[in-house]
C-alpha cells in the first residue's frame, strides 16, 4: 500500500474517530474499571511534543467530566522538579499519574512514568504501538486506535487521542453515575455529530487555503493565539508549523499576547486568531483581530464557527461542536496548512530533516 502523504492522513481522520466510538467498549473498559475501582482526586497528564498538546486538552475534558484537578505538565519537569503531591491533601492513592506517547517510547514520558511509579503512584501509559516500552513501565494501558502514521508529523493520532479520550472521560462520569443517561447520551451524540461534520471541517479548511495560497506562502514567521479549551490548539499549530513549514512560530493565550510580544510584531507578522471555543474571550478576540489589523498587520486570520470579522482572510466553518469537543476541529486548519504549505514549498514531510541523529528524544532514534 502506498504511504499516507500528511494531507492523507487529515483525510483519513474521520475514519478513525468513527473507530473511536464504535470500538470505546475494546480499548476502554479496562481503564473504565480501573477508574471505578479507584477514588482518584487529582490527574497528572504528561507526553511530549503533540502528545504533550493533546495531555493540556485531556486534561481539560478529566477536569470537566469527572471533577478532578488535573495538571497537565513536561515530562522531564515532572520528573526531575515536581513534587507529586506536595501538600498532601490528597492519600497518594487518590492520584493517578497518565503517559502518552504515540509511539510509545519516549525517553521523557518513560522517565516521568518510571518515577511516578517507583514512588508507588497509580500509572497509565498509553500509545498506538504496542509492546514498546510504555506499555512495560505503566500499570495500566490504553491502546490508541488512530494506527501507526507513516510520516513523522503527527495529526491523525493526534485528532483520534483527544476523540477517544473525551469518550472515555464521559464513560467513566457515567459508569461512576457523575452524570445521567440524558447527559451521556447527549454527550455520545455530540461525540458523533463531530465526527459526522469532521469531513466538512478538512474540506473547508483546505479551501480556505486554497483561496489565500499567494498570501500565506510568503509567510515568514507566525504567530497563533487561542484561549480557553483552544489555547493547546494553539501549542500544536506552532509544533505543526515547526516541524513542517519550518517558519518561526509563536503560540501565546490571546490575552498574553499582547504583553510584550506585540512590541516585536510588524506587517510581516501573520496572525491566527482561534475563536473555536465561546466565553467572554470570543469578544475579546473581535476586538484584538481589530487592533491587530489596524495597528501592525493585514495579515490577521480568524477562525471560528460563529461571525467574528468580516475579512476575507477569515476561515468560518459551516458546522459547529461543543466548547468541550472544539479542540478537535481547531487544530485542522493548522494541520492542513502544515501539509499544503510544505507541499507548496517543496518540503517533504515524510522526510525528517534532521540528519545528525546522535541525540534523540525516542529510545528507538
Ligand atoms: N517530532 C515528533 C513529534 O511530532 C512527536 O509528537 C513527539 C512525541 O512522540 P510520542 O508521542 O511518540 O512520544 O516525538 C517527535 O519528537
Amino acid at each position: 500500500m502506498a504511504k499516507l502523504t500528511m494531507m492523507g492522513h487529515i483525510e483519513d481522520t474521520a475514519r478513525v474517530l468513527q473507530r473511536a466510538i464504535d470500538e470505546r467498549k475494546d480499548y476502554g473498559q479496562e481503564f473504565i474499571d480501573f477508574w471505578q475501582n479507584n477514588n482518584f482526586k487529582k490527574v497528572i497528564f504528561t507526553g511530549s511534543g503533540t502528545s504533550y498538546n493533546a495531555m493540556r486538552v485531556i486534561r481539560n475534558m478529566f477536569v470537566k467530566l469527572l471533577n478532578v484537578e488535573g495538571v497537565a505538565i513536561e515530562p522531564t519537569v515532572f520528573t526531575y522538579s515536581e513534587n507529586i503531591n506536595p501538600s498532601s491533601c490528597f492519600r497518594n492513592d487518590q492520584v493517578l499519574v497518565i503517559g502518552l506517547s504515540q509511539h510509545g517510547d519516549s525517553i521523557s514520558t518513560c522517565d516521568a512514568l518510571k518515577r511516578a511509579k517507583d514512588e508507588g503512584f497509580a500509572t497509565v501509559g498509553i500509545s498506538e504501538e504496542q509492546n514498546t516500552a510504555i506499555t512495560k513501565i505503566a500499570d495500566h494501558y490504553v491502546h490508541l486506535v488512530c494506527e501507526e502514521e507513516q510520516i513523522g508529523p503527527e495529526t491523525r493520532g493526534y485528532t483520534e487521542t483527544l476523540l477517544q479520550f473525551y469518550l472515555l472521560a464521559v464513560e467513566a462520569a457515567h459508569q461512576t453515575k457523575l452524570i445521567g443517561k440524558e447527559k451521556y447520551n447527549q454527550l455520545i451524540s455530540d461525540a458523533q455529530n463531530l465526527v459526522n461534520d469532521f469531513p466538512t471541517v478538512v474540506k473547508e479548511s483546505s479551501e480556505w487555503y486554497e483561496k489565500q495560497q499567494d498570501e500565506l506562502v510568503s509567510m515568514k514567521k507566525a504567530s497563533i493565539a487561542g484561549y480557553g479549551y483552544n489555547f493547546p490548539t494553539a501549542l500544536e499549530g506552532r509544533l505543526k508549523f515547526f516541524e513542517t513549514f519550518g517558519r518561526p512560530t509563536t503560540a501565546y493565550e490571546q490575552e498574553e499576547q499582547l504583553h510584550g510580544p506585540i512590541r516585536a510584531y510588524d506587517e510581516d507578522n501573520f496572525i491566527f486568531l482561534i475563536g473555536g471555543n465561546n466565553g467572554p474571550e470570543f469578544k475579546r478576540m473581535i476586538d484584538i483581530a481589530g487592533y491587530y489589523r489596524r495597528a501592525f498587520t493585514k495579515h490577521v486570520f480568524v477562525i471560528s464557527s460563529a461571525k467574528a470579522t468580516e475579512d476575507k482572510r477569515d476561515l468560518k466553518f459551516s458546522v459547529k461542536t461543543t466548547d468541550l469537543l472544539s479542540p478537535i476541529f481547531y487544530v485542522v486548519p493548522f494541520q492542513v496548512l502544515s501539509a499544503k504549505l510544505s507541499e507548496k514549498v517543496g518540503i517533504d514531510t515524510s522526510v525528517s530533516p534532521v540528519t545528525d541523529r546522535s541525540i534523540s528524544g525516542h529510545m528507538n532514534g
